[in-house]
């Protein structure tokens, strides 16, 4: 016969001490834009991606992802909220597709675990729209997991998983100021006293963000193809501008309004279809806004500061 002897208290501390603690970690991601962006010739080892020199700048509109980990062998979950989730909320969007997941699923084969994390998205930064999110997304998920599963890694390591999942990916990883290379993988990171930030920051990219936003997106390849075919704009900084432009007039119309309210600097966001206006005063912001409404010339206005970075939380 056996007695069922009630655990001690110490034996049930000491039982909870060997338990993995369930944490959650909770990654602010921002948006990006690109200050400057230069497109090169196409690499058929690159997969017909072009080359490109651009300064990408991390705009302080954040994606939420959290990650917690699930049973051993029950797989990964996605759940998405948010207000402009785009395509994402179309039914035949396949979360398996989503790039948190990608991401997650590189992580995974990266460490030789089990891809059996719940994730969840809080979507703010607009989709299709030129600003990153997906990537944002992604590098918060690898962030996220690397926190989740202890691993530690440096940000080089990172941003080489990054670099198989998307060209922006890897400097979403870190935000901030960052010149771009090769088809957009490789960063060199610019610090806020650098000649160069202070080069950019006399030409006007400084002060608050307005980013004017859109219900429509535009597809990053198709906007890539019309500039093969288009080319850039004499004096456009980027060079995917005028090809977005083509496709998305109303982008055109809210650059030359904000120019005309004030703006130290107004340009296509990447390949759009948003739109960033940098404000060098308070009043200059608010005219921008006054113009775009006004004229109809964007349908979500949002104001942020850049640079922005990352941030990581972790609660038990
Ligand atoms: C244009 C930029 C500017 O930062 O971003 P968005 O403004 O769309 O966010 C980037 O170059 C996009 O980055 P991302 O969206 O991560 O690109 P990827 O997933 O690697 O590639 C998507 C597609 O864009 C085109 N592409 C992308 C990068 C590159 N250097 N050359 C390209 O031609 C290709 O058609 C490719 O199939
Ligand atoms: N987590 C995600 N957030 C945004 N878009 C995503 C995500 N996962 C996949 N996508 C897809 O990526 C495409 C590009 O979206 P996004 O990254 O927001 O735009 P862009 O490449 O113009 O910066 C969208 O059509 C969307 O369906």
């Amino acid at each position: 016969m056996t007695t069922a002897i009630a655990p001690t208290i110490e034996q049930l501390h000491a039982e909870y001490a060997m338990q993995p603690q369930s944490i959650t970690v909770r990654v602010d991601c921002p948006a990006k834009t690109n200050l400057t962006l230069a497109v090169g010739p196409t690499h058929a080892e690159w997969g017909g991606r072009h080359a490109l020199d651009t300064i990408y700048c991390a705009v302080g509109v954040y994606d939420t992802v959290t990650a917690t980990a699930k049973a051993p062998g029950t797989g990964f979950s996605l759940e998405l909220e948010g207000a402009h989730l785009g395509d994402l909320a179309s039914s035949s969007s396949d979360m398996r597709r989503n790039h948190a997941v990608l991401a997650l699923f590189a992580m995974a084969e990266a460490a030789g675990r089990e891809p059996d994390v719940a994730l969840t998205i809080t979507k703010r930064i607009p989709v299709g729209a030129g600003l990153g999110g997906g990537s944002a997304d992604a590098a918060a998920a690898m962030l996220a997991i690397d926190r989740l599963w202890n691993l530690n890694w440096p940000i080089a390591k990172l941003r080489t998983i990054a670099a198989t999942l998307g060209a922006d990916m890897p400097f979403c990883l870190t935000g901030g100021l960052a010149r771009g290379t090769g088809f957009g993988e490789q960063i060199e990171d610019i610090d806020p006293t650098d000649p160069l930030a202070l080069e950019l920051s006399s030409q006007g990219f400084a002060g608050e963000v307005i980013i004017g936003a859109y219900q429509s997106q535009l597809s990053t390849p198709e906007v890539y193809h019309t500039f093969d075919a288009m080319g850039a704009g004499a004096a456009d900084r980027n060079h995917l501008q005028a090809a977005a432009i083509s496709l998305h007039p109303r982008s055109g119309k809210a650059i030359t309004a904000a120019l005309e309210a004030g703006a130290s600097q107004a340009f296509v966001s990447g390949s759009g279809p948003s739109v960033v206006a940098f404000a060098p005063t308070e009043a200059a912001a608010q005219h921008i806004i006054d113009s775009w409404v006004l004229q109809d010339a964007a349908d979500r206005i949002i104001r942020a500061k850049a640079p922005a970075t990352p941030v990581i939380c972790v609660t038990q």
